[in-house]
């Protein structure tokens, strides 16, 4: 049957274009991005994008607020010398667990920690203290100096809070905490040695594609920073674990960013997961932190599985 109707499609050499072969591949997937800028604009490819980061501001300063009020959040805690070289600290009922540090987004070139404090409440209702680092912005710096100060900021958080460490982040803050446990990351041993678990939050692990978007002419990135600062272009650290989460309704560019580093580590031998949350746009991926029950931050604070070989 198929015979007659492939023959339409057959080539000179008597071989037709692969996307006209009849057979029945498991996956037959054609990409090209065109529009650079489109493929990392979030807002404008999300039905009502544009409440956000507005959204965010009240609920942020509501939990600060709350956490104020009751004697568990210490805001402004000095990590260097630079004006955004500050974090808040939220802290549990009595003693903590360890450490969550929570690195915010916005293309590396926006934003700072007050959008994000409700985001603490999953982890601190769970028991741990939450650390949420403001840093220095592109153009002001570039991205390799944003990196050597969110290991300045976790450096000492991790001194104000003892156990366990864990990372998570959004977009560029996913970046930011993958750089973290990479080889090269600029952390000293003893504190690389206490971090359990690192969530990127809809990360940005290779940077080369924004060096053809506009945003570039903020973020400076060239091909030498492009191959030291995109984690899935280095080694994870020993013992690394990351867990790769994305909105399935995220920019395609997204997911892909997603994949890519739970892809390239697993053939590194770091300890992998990647989940793409049914339904999530960018800005809606992060809520789950907020909801101690929440699987997001189920995940973050959880074991490797005992199931799994370590
Ligand atoms: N104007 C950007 C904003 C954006 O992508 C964004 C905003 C808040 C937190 C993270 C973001 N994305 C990456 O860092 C956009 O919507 O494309």
């Amino acid at each position: 049957m198929g015979e007659k109707r492939a023959s339409r499609y057959r080539l000179a050499d008597g071989h037709p274009p692969a996307h006209k072969i009849e057979w029945k591949p498991n996956r037959v997937i054609f990409h090209q991005i065109s529009d650079w800028n489109d493929a990392y604009a979030n807002a404008p490819n999300i039905p009502g994008g544009e409440r956000w980061p507005a959204a965010w501001v009240q609920p942020a300063q509501a939990y600060r607020d709350a956490l104020q009020g009751s004697g568990r959040a210490t805001l402004d805690i000095s990590y260097g010398e630079r004006e955004r070289n500050r974090f808040d600290l939220f802290g549990p009922e009595g003693r903590p667990n360890g450490l969550v540090v929570f690195v915010h987004g916005g293309f590396w070139k926006a934003l700072d920690k007050s959008f994000w404090s409700h985001l603490a409440r999953g982890s601190v209702e769970s028991g741990y203290a939450v650390a949420m680092p403001s840093y220095t912005l592109c153009p002001t710096v570039r991205i390799s100096e944003i990196t050597r100060e969110i290991a300045a900021a976790v450096e000492r958080a991790a001194a104000m809070v003892e156990g366990p460490l864990f990372l998570t982040g959004h977009s560029a803050g996913g970046h930011l905490v993958t750089r973290m446990i990479s080889a090269t990351s600029p952390l000293p041993d003893d504190v690389r040695a206490r971090i359990s678990h690192t969530v990127s939050i809809s990360g940005v692990h290779d940077l080369r594609p924004l060096m053809k978007a506009a945003m570039n002419t903020d973020l400076r990135i060239d091909e030498a920073e492009a191959l030291v600062e995109s984690p899935a272009l280095l080694e994870p650290m020993q013992n690394a674990r990351v867990t790769c989460w994305v909105g399935s309704a995220e920019r395609p560019e997204f997911v892909r960013q997603n994949a890519l580093l739970a892809n390239i580590w697993t053939g590194l031998g770091a300890r992998t997961c990647m989940i793409e949350e049914p339904g999530r746009h960018h800005f809606d991926v992060i809520d789950g932190l907020a909801d101690p029950d929440h699987q997001l931050t189920r995940t973050l604070l959880s074991p490797w599985p005992a199931e799994f070989p370590k």
